[in-house]
């Protein structure tokens, strides 16, 4: 039986993000044959049409993988599989699907996955995970790699004119970019909202607003774009939390200093984001509200799921 969601994760009042994941990769480098399993180092063969990428709508770690496949015209080459937004007892599961089965695996929970790569497995079973369809085993849950290399290991089956998410001569900027906005934002919201301490709520608020501030700075000079004219891996994980913030973490994880719609220069740019295909057009407002509002009791016991914000300034 999975794990329930963020039991014993916290250190001083403090929430601690679980590490223990699947690591194989996909690769080019990979020495195994087409329709073999891992290498020796854990390299797995680049096919498409073998893999699928498997998400909950909800969920900002799974729907950057699913943003940066859209962006690099891998739709076709990478299947999706998508969850139900609310997990039971049991963890995620393919309910959406016409007999509550994934169509492609014939699986009725993501967690039969894990089981049959590692029947041992106790960690959580989470989302993005990439399945073989060949064996039904995860490669990898390893949400930072999965999308890095979708940039840069399937460039051969990128559609012509995609970005270069992950651009080689600004990677060390782009690196040290994206771990501050992990650490402070991506991270931060949850940091703040499982805060067990007013000390530990303190802290993870007062470094994601200081963050937004000095994100909205970096932008304020005309840019459309974090690190300058093009769009990067970087936009991609900030915008999935920027797209939730005042629909969920405002009020349920008491980010609540403003909303983004009240930064200026954050709101229009992640609007201009939410323009981009890929990017608005995969966002689900109903899936992330009952996800978060129904499924973490703690801080909502009475799993009443708010109505607001209105969905249609995203648009305007
Ligand atoms: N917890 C994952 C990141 C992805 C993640 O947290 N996914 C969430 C949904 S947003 C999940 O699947 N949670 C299920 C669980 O924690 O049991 C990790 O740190 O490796």
């Amino acid at each position: 039986m999975p794990t329930p969601q963020f039991v014993a994760e916290e250190r001083d009042g403090r929430f601690v993000r679980q590490s223990n994941r699947f690591t194989d990769r996909i690769s080019r480098d990979s020495s195994s044959p087409a329709g073999g399993g891992p290498d020796e180092r854990g390299r797995w063969p680049v096919e498409p049409g073998r893999y699928r990428l498997i998400w909950s709508r909800a969920c900002p770690w799974a729907h950057r993988a699913v943003i940066v496949r859209a962006l690099l015209g891998l739709t076709g080459a990478i299947g999706l599989g998508t969850v139900d937004p609310i997990r039971d007892e049991r963890g995620w599961r393919f309910t959406l699907d016409p007999d509550g089965r994934d169509p492609v695996l014939g699986i009725g929970l993501l967690s039969e996955a894990y089981l049959a790569t590692d029947p041992t497995y106790e960690g959580r079973v989470t989302v993005p995970a990439i399945v073989d369809t060949l064996t039904g085993r995860v490669v990898t849950n390893d949400y930072p790699q999965i999308t890095l290399d979708l940039a840069t290991e399937w460039v051969d089956f990128h559609a012509a004119g995609a970005p270069e998410l992950y651009p080689e001569p600004q990677r060390a900027e782009l690196d040290e970019l994206m771990a501050d906005v992990y650490a402070d934002v991506n991270n931060g919201v949850y940091r703040a909202g499982f805060a067990s301490s007013q000390d530990a709520y303190q802290e993870a608020y007062d470094r994601l607003f200081a963050r937004l501030d000095a994100l909205a700075a970096r932008l304020s000079d005309g840019r459309p774009y974090l690190m300058g004219d093009r769009l990067t891996e970087a936009d991609v994980r900030l915008f999935t939390t920027l797209v939730r913030f005042d629909a969920v973490y405002h009020n349920h994880f008491r980010c609540n200093r403003n909303k983004i719609t009240e930064m200026p220069v954050l709101w229009e740019y992640a609007r201009r984001l939410y323009r981009l295909p890929g990017f608005g057009d995969t966002v689900d407002f109903d899936q992330i509200k009952r996800h978060y509002y129904l499924t973490h009791e703690a801080i909502n016991p009475s799993g009443i799921v708010p109505a607001g914000p209105d969905p249609s300034v995203w648009l305007a």
